[in-house]
């Protein structure tokens, strides 16, 4: 369908916004009308440069407290709205979006208010425009879609219709369903945003914190449907007024949009799929077929990724103290890469690169830079995140590379679609052939390292996202590898409250716990999580995080005391935290004392039991290992504060000593 967006979702000034519309592929916008009264343009230049950009003006927008006023207000509205709809010609836009009135002034006389409306509509006629009445949800006596909907009705005039804004129908809880009782042409236009669940004023929830369809709590789809059942065809249009979309870069705002609607339109279709025939309404004559659901374009369906090829660190310049870190976890380095600085290290199925030629300048030692996901169909990974607007990196690195598909994320990381020694494809581990430098860090010299701990493969990846790109990067990994979110949480840190998304799919027992393996690769799929990040200037840290998978974590966790490496690499848990989950659960003593002397973290779900432990943070990232029990299906989030804290008293490691502030552990 045609995609169309308000001028207030966007940051800038208004020329700035049209061009970011234009250039994320909106067919048209809404002007507000203050960007219009700011803008420095007569309105035929803004009609040049709209149509110069390829875009129509497809409302003009807002009218405000017009109805059911005194004469004497009466004859003064009218008189505004003449004003108006010169602009409008200058404009050339058609359509004039009238809100339902907030005014004291405006008497609760629905008679009285289509009287006027009707009046309005006539005068409008005389210009080719028509009128779109919405219901604001705070409005003083029309605060409800079906309301309007009765006053328009009541109108009766060929130049006035309603408009539907999905924050004013779900922010307030009214059902949906009776949007299929007005006529689909008598639906002069469609407003769409999501929001948060927020128990609070709904003015000030509307004003900003509406966000992007999939990024907030709304079913959107689930109204949208119901106005395609009307026959509408008009453009769905994004009305977002969010304080951080002000504030952002207006192009990457746009692309933002434009995903969120080419996800809408994707989430909506099979919704019209299920409609019965005897439910489909009889075509009226202004408006398409509705039984189309071919109406919705919709991208390449997800390839779900099965599993985590591997994971990519980006360290200064040597891999020193990563490298001594990965050797004490039982890490093996097993490759080099032939033409770049850059070292495969392997436990079981987890495989991780660190990569030295790769340092983003300024960057803070070692970071996360790319995830390898194990995909059934790596061009048809690529061609879902192109439709979804992702930019596609360069798909050779050198000429002798295997070649690898990759995006890059909103927040920089490179995802590489891959397909780890599978017949059919190459395979990227074969451009890890280099010859090895000398043995693994800390290995006697015969040796490849100090030795396996029991590491399978890796459980998840936590990424931190800066704050005010959170909701952005929740909807770009989640649509685009066709992940379910999880609900989002709030964890307590010393300095600040770290809001966390977990996102999972892919895995033969999604649902369950993914706890039966096989399938494709012995694909368990992907959890991701998302936190966000530290106000700039906040001593909060942007931590990324790599969670290993461990079948036994107690031995796991025995093996590295036993040799010594306990002490240097894993983050001391007070012993607070074990007096606590004693109060909270009765494990049975042994189980308790084993949890403490091991430095084990504990968390249960109604599927299963949890066992985790951290290591110290090497530049901004750290490694967990987790054991899930029985299916369990989170992440630990519980402990989180208690890991953070710790994390605060620990300074970074070197790969040598552990950071200071740090407490006794039991050294096996
Ligand atoms: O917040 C407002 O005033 C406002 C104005 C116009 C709209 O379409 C709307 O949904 C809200
Ligand atoms: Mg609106």
């Amino acid at each position: 369908m045609r995609k169309s967006i308000a001028t207030v979702s966007l940051s800038g000034s208004l020329d700035e916004k049209l061009t970011a519309a234009a250039a994320a592929g909106f067919d048209g916008v809404e002007i507000f009308e203050n960007d219009l009264i700011a803008a420095p343009m007569p309105p035929e230049e803004v009609r040049r440069r709209a149509a110069d950009l390829g875009l129509a003006i497809d409302l003009y927008q807002p009218f405000r407290d017009f109805e059911a006023v005194p004469a004497g207000t009466l004859a003064a509205n009218l008189r505004r709205a003449e004003h108006k709809f010169s602009v409008m010609d200058r404009l050339g836009a058609t359509t004039l979006l009238v809100c339902s009135s907030v005014s004291a002034e405006a008497a609760g006389d629905d008679a009285l208010a289509a009287e006027h409306l009707h009046l309005l509509a006539e005068r409008a006629s005389a210009h080719g425009i028509r009128i779109a009445y919405e219901a604001l949800a705070w409005g003083r006596h029309v605060d409800d879609y079906r309301h309007a909907w009765r006053i328009v009705e009541m109108a009766d005039h060929p130049a006035l219709g309603t408009c539907l804004d999905s924050f004013h129908i779900l922010s307030r809880g009214t059902d949906p369903r009776e949007i299929e009782d007005i006529p689909g042409e008598k639906v002069f236009f469609l407003q769409l945003a999501d929001a948060p669940a927020k128990a609070m004023d709904v003015l000030q929830w509307s004003r900003h914190y509406r966000c992007f369809p999939g990024q907030g709590d709304f079913d959107v789809a689930g109204m949208l449907a119901h106005v395609l059942r009307t026959g509408y065809r008009g453009p769905l249009s994004l009305e977002v007024f969010n304080d951080v979309f002000r504030q952002a870069d207006a192009r990457r705002t746009a692309v933002d949009a434009m995903r969120s609607l080419i996800a809408l339109e994707e989430d909506t279709a099979p919704l019209l799929a299920g409609d019965r025939a005897d439910r489909v309404p009889a075509p009226r004559p202004a408006a398409a077929p509705a039984e189309s659901p071919a109406i919705l374009h919709t991208p390449p369906a997800p390839v779900v990724p099965t599993g985590f090829a591997f994971a990519e660190l980006a360290v200064p310049s040597d891999t020193g103290g990563l490298g001594r870190l990965l050797a004490a976890l039982g890490f093996s380095r097993t490759g080099v890469h032939g033409g770049k600085p850059v070292e495969l290290w392997e436990q079981g199925d987890a495989r991780l690169l660190l990569n030295s030629g790769d340092g983003r300048p300024g960057a803070a030692g070692p970071h996360l830079a790319a995830i390898g996901l194990e995909s059934p169909d790596p061009a048809g990974s690529v061609a879902r995140a192109q439709a979804l607007l992702s930019p596609v990196l360069p798909r050779r690195r050198a000429p002798r590379d295997v070649p690898l598909d990759a995006v890059a994320a909103p927040d920089g990381t490179a995802l590489f679609f891959c397909r780890t020694a599978h017949p059919d494809h190459p395979s990227w581990t074969d451009d890890f052939r280099g010859v090895l430098d000398g043995p693994t860090p800390g290995a006697p010299p015969d040796g490849d390292g100090p030795g396996p701990i029991g590491v399978t493969r890796i459980d998840h990846v936590a990424l931190t996202q800066p704050w005010h790109h959170f909701d952005e990067a929740a909807l770009f990994y989640r649509s685009l590898l066709g992940l379910r979110a999880h609900e989002s949480l709030e964890v307590a840190d010393l300095y600040g409250l770290v809001r966390s998304r977990a996102m999972s799919g892919g895995g033969d027992g999604e649902g369950d716990g993914g706890a039966s393996g096989g399938g494709e690769g012995g694909g368990r799929g992907v959890r991701m999580v998302l936190n966000i990040g530290a106000i700039p200037g906040s001593p909060q840290t942007s931590w990324q995080h790599i969670a290993l998978e461990s079948e036994d974590i107690a031995a796991t966790a025995r093996r590295l005391n036993d040799r010594g490496d306990g002490g240097r690499v894993l983050l001391p848990i007070p012993d607070n935290y074990y007096d606590d989950l004693e109060a909270r659960y009765d494990l049975g003593a042994a189980r308790h004392r084993e949890l403490r002397e091991l430095g084990l973290l504990y968390d249960r779900d109604e599927h299963g039991e949890f066992l985790h432990l951290y290591t110290v943070t090497v530049g901004r990232v750290f490694f967990e290992i987790v054991q899930r029990i029985g299916g369990y299906q989170g992440y630990g989030a519980v402990n989180a504060p208690v890991r953070l804290a710790a994390q605060h008293a620990s300074t970074a490691y070197d790969g040598v000593t552990r950071g200071a502030g740090t407490r006794r552990r039991p050294e096996g």
